[in-house]
């Protein structure tokens, strides 16, 4: 009997929103989602079609009310939850000029943060990764 191909990655885009100071954007997931309560980059899945540049920056509009500037890709990669598999795929971004200031629509909390901040938050799993490629430890 043959089982079942897995189901493909779903491919989540996520940013860094970096400030003038270097401070990195972080957001605390709502508590009723996968992963509640813990802290990730702002961000969402691709919708078909979509290209990830573009659904980063819808993302960061619906859930942060911003407008970003796209900047660079870091690596992508996959993570395995128990219940589903994810393709990671992060941009390093900056408010746009004029754009408001990121406020929470859809996330518990908001925090900007250092290099060393980050890594005393509990952070999703798939998250660890982005963190250390663009902060090299
Ligand atoms: N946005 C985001 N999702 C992440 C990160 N790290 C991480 O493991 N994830 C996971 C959580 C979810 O399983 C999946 C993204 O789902 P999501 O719920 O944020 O996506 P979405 O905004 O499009 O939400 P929905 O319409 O499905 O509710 O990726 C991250 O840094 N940012």
């Amino acid at each position: 009997m043959s089982s079942a191909p897995p189901p493909p990655a779903i491919p989540v885009v996520c940013a860094l929103i970096v400030a003038a100071s270097g401070h990195v954007l972080v957001a605390q997931r709502p508590a009723h989602k996968h992963l509640g309560l813990k802290w990730e980059f702002p961000g969402g899945k691709v919708e078909p079609g979509e290209s990830p540049a573009a659904a980063i920056a819808r993302e960061i509009q619906e859930e942060l009310g911003a407008t970003i500037l796209v900047g660079r890709a870091l690596p992508t990669f996959t993570h395995d939850y128990a219940s589903h598999q994810i393709e990671m795929i992060p941009f390093v971004c900056q408010l746009a000029a004029g754009s408001p200031a990121p406020h929470p629509r859809e996330h518990a909390a908001l925090r900007w943060v250092t290099s060393s901040e980050i890594r005393l938050l509990d952070l999703a799993a798939a998250d660890w990764p982005v963190v250390n490629a663009y902060w090299p430890a």
